[in-house]
């Protein structure tokens, strides 16, 4: 079943969220209207703006915005003409008067994220973005860790608190094809028309666009990416490259292929500090399975200690280590610092 008569799929733009890890969360109100005025002419249906690791992200432990995130989402709302305006909360890092607010300054669709296995966290937030009249979405985050009877259980929750779909979310980009279509299938089989099924990849092992497109034939109607990849680690499935396979598939996306390469290369890339890398340490994200948005701390470990990068993001991926753990990265830095020493 196609999402509606103009779409067989809803993609949704990362960039000024998803992207806001790699610029370290410097985005300026003047690169968020660009960017807006840009995807929204090129047809990108829905635009997502918030600090990387969503609303009340702005802290120590996460990385100070330069800009506060509901100036941005304002700003967006305000220049968006077509696109709707999406906004993501982890809950715990943001508080429910932060989805009032962003609501109040236009964001019409509240995605929530929480870990894979915890998907009871949602419930109540999800209860109030319905009950405020936004669309609702749900992030299951480092879903490669569960298998995918284990997901389907956790999608339920979501989808009975009030979620309208959920989302396998490859956060570490670890997730290998069928391991991706594999969890859609379970989640389109556990939901049926309850709610739709979403995929938000990510290119550390090079395979966000393949494994979207497996995600889509399982049956995912809501595809996330990012224009340039302009991610965490080695970036989110390129909006650009995805609309024109798609295109060639005879997968309707309503984006404007000629126009989305243009806003790529001439809008965004020139906002973003440096590509997004496909180096030694975003493949041993893909590897070891770590989170995405580990980079640029295991990065900043790595110098003040003296060790190796690709080594602490290995450890992070043997440990298990999951999203609001990035003290840990400095535990793993001293350690090898220790080891180097005897
Ligand atoms: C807060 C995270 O960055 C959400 C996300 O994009 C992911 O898990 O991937
Ligand atoms: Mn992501």
């Amino acid at each position: 079943m196609p999402y509606n008569d103009e779409w067989d799929i809803r993609i949704t733009d990362s960039s000024l969220r998803d992207g806001s890890h790699h610029k370290r969360h410097q985005f300026t109100v003047d690169e968020v209207v660009s960017i807006v005025e840009a995807l929204d002419d090129a047809g990108v249906p829905v635009i997502e703006v918030t600090h990387g690791d969503g609303l009340g992200g702005s802290s120590f432990n996460y990385g100070f915005s330069k800009t506060p995130e509901q100036e941005l989402i304002k700003a967006a709302a305000k220049t968006a003409k077509r696109s709707k305006i999406a906004f993501l909360m982890l809950p715990g890092v943001g508080v429910k008067d932060d989805i009032r607010e962003s609501a109040d300054n236009g964001g019409s669709i509240c995605r929530i994220a929480t870990h894979c296995t915890e998907a009871d966290v949602s419930i109540q937030h999800f209860g109030l973005a319905r009950d405020l009249g936004l669309e609702t979405v749900g992030f299951l985050m480092m879903s490669h860790t569960q298998p995918p009877e284990a997901l389907a259980k956790q999608a339920r929750i979501m989808a009975d608190a009030g979620c309208q779909c959920v989302y396998v979310v490859d956060s570490a980009g670890a997730l290998i094809l069928e391991q991706t279509s594999d969890r859609i299938a379970a989640l389109v089989a556990e939901l049926g028309n309850d709610a739709q099924v979403g995929f938000h990849g990510h290119e550390n092992l090079g395979l966000g666009v393949a494994n979207s497109i497996a995600a889509v034939r399982a049956g995912a109607l809501q595809i996330d990416g990012s224009v340039r990849r302009f991610g965490a680690g080695a970036g989110n499935t390129a909006v650009e490259a995805f609309a024109a396979v798609c295109d060639k598939l005879d997968i309707k996306t309503g984006i404007d292929v000629m126009k989305i390469v243009d806003a790529a290369e001439d809008v965004v890339r020139p906002t973003m500090p440096s590509e997004c890398n496909l180096g030694r340490m975003e493949i041993m994200m893909g590897y070891a399975g770590v989170y995405s948005s580990f980079l640029k701390h295991a990065g900043a470990q790595a110098e003040r200690y003296g060790v190796s990068g690709a080594e602490i993001l290995l450890r992070a991926g043997q440990r298990k280590l999951i999203g609001g753990q990035e003290d840990q990265l400095i535990d793993i830095a001293l350690e090898l610092a220790a080891e180097k020493k005897s």
